[in-house]
C-alpha cells in the first residue's frame, strides 16, 4: 500500500490520539488495552509468554510487546501465532489467533479443555534410575504425543548413578521405544557432553518438556537455556510482571534456532480420560493390527483369533506395551 504524506493537521491529531491512549492506558491499563480500536496496521507475532490475561507478544523484528487480547478471539496460548496492533510503544492489543498446528490441553476444573500451549512439536519425556520409572507413564505421555499430533522422545537422565552392568539392564528395559520408532537419549546433568545429541536434535522444534517428580527437569531447563534468567528478566520488563513471570508459562528460545515452551502447569501435564478407540491410536505399533481380530469390540485380552495378542506371541509387539494398554483402559 503506498504511504500517504500527512499533513501537519493530520499529524497534531494523530499525535493527540495516542497522547489520550496513552492516558487511558496509565489510568486503566487492562480495560483500555481491549477497549482501544487501534488504528496501526496489523502486525505477524508469536505468543511467548501467557500469565493470566497479560500476553507478551514478540513480534516479527523479535521486539517484545506487552498485549492484552480482545474479548471475542478466544485465549491465546503460548506458541500462538497471532495478529496484533501496536496502540503505544511497547504495547499492543492481540485481534485474531491464526489456527494451530497442535495444541496442548488439560481439563480444568469444569472438566473443560483448557489450552495451554499451542503450536509444539515434541514431547521430552523425561525418566531417570531414580526415581524409579512408573511401569506405565511413559506410555500415557506417547498416547497424548500421539493425540496430539507431535513426536515424542524419550529422555533418561542421571545415567551418573548407574555404572556398567545396571546402566546396560537399564538402557535394556527401554529398548523397545527405538524398535518402534521412539529416539531415545541417555543424559547426565554431571557429564555435560551427553547433552550434545538432545540438544542437536532439538534444533528446529518447539518442544515440551514432562517427567514425574525429581528426574531432573528443572536442572536440564536450566541446562538447556544457559541465558535463562536473562531471557526470564527481558520477559518480565516486556510484561510487565516482575517475577511472577517465573509461573507463567513461556516459551524459551533455545541457543540452536528451536523453543522450548516451560510452566509449572505444562510440566505437569498428563493425559486426560479417553476411550478405548483414542488409547489404541496413541499405540503406534498396535496400528497395523487393529480392526484385525475376530470381534470389533475385542479388548485384547483373552479374547479368541485376537490379532494384538497374536502379534504379541510372534514378538511383534513388546508385552510390556499392551500390558500397560490394558492398565490405561483401566479394567
Ligand atoms: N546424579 C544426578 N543428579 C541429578 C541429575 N539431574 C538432576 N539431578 C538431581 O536430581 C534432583 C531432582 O532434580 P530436579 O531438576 O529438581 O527435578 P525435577 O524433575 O524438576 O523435580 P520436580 O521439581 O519435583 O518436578 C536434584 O537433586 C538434582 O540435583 C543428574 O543428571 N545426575
Ligand atoms: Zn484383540
Amino acid at each position: 500500500m503506498p504511504k500517504r504524506r500527512l499533513s501537519e493537521r493530520q499529524i497534531e491529531r494523530i499525535k493527540a490520539i495516542q497522547e489520550r491512549r496513552r492516558e487511558r492506558l496509565a489510568s486503566r491499563p487492562e480495560s483500555a488495552l481491549a477497549e482501544i480500536d487501534a488504528e496501526t496496521e496489523p502486525e505477524a507475532g508469536r505468543v511467548v509468554v501467557r500469565h493470566g490475561a497479560n500476553l507478551a507478544v514478540e513480534g516479527a523484528n523479535g521486539h517484545l510487546f506487552h498485549c492484552l487480547s480482545r474479548q471475542n478471539i478466544g485465549h491465546p496460548v503460548c506458541g500462538d501465532r497471532v495478529v496484533w496492533q501496536r496502540i503505544a510503544d511497547d504495547q499492543g492489543v492481540v485481534t485474531a489467533i491464526q489456527p494451530r498446528a497442535t495444541v496442548l490441553s488439560r481439563p480444568d476444573f469444569n472438566g473443560h479443555d483448557k489450552a495451554l500451549a499451542a503450536n509444539l512439536t515434541r514431547l521430552l519425556v523425561l525418566i531417570a534410575p531414580e526415581p524409579e520409572p512408573s511401569g506405565y507413564l511413559i506410555d500415557q505421555y506417547l498416547v497424548a504425543a500421539a493425540l496430539i499430533g507431535i513426536d515424542a522422545v524419550i529422555v533418561g537422565n542421571k545415567m551418573d548413578l548407574l555404572q556398567g552392568e545396571a546402566r546396560r539392564a537399564f538402557e535394556q528395559r527401554f529398548a523397545h521405544y527405538p524398535a518402534i520408532g521412539y529416539r531415545t537419549f541417555w543424559t547426565s546433568l554431571r557429564e555435560p557432553e551427553t547433552l550434545a545429541e538432545l540438544t542437536a536434535s532439538m534444533a528446529g522444534e518447539t518442544s515440551v518438556l514432562v517427567g514425574q517428580s525429581g528426574v531432573g527437569k528443572s536442572s536440564l531447563v536450566k541446562a538447556l537455556l544457559p541465558d535463562r534468567e536473562i531471557q526470564i528478566g527481558r520477559l518480565s520488563k516486556a510484561t510487565g510482571l516482575g517475577r511472577h513471570t517465573t509461573s507463567a508459562t513461556t516459551c524459551y528460545r533455545l541457543p540452536n534456532d528451536g523453543f522450548l515452551i516451560d510452566s509449572p502447569g505444562v510440566r505437569s501435564f498428563r493425559l486426560g480420560a479417553i476411550d478405548r478407540d483414542a488409547l489404541q491410536q496413541g499405540f503406534r505399533e498396535f496400528q497395523p493390527y487393529l480392526g484385525r481380530c475376530r470381534f470389533a469390540d475385542c479388548r485384547h485380552r483373552h479374547e479368541p483369533d485376537c490379532a494384538i495378542l497374536d502379534a504379541v506371541a510372534r514378538g511383534l509387539i513388546h508385552p510390556q506395551r499392551l500390558a500397560n494398554f490394558q492398565h490405561l483402559l483401566g479394567n
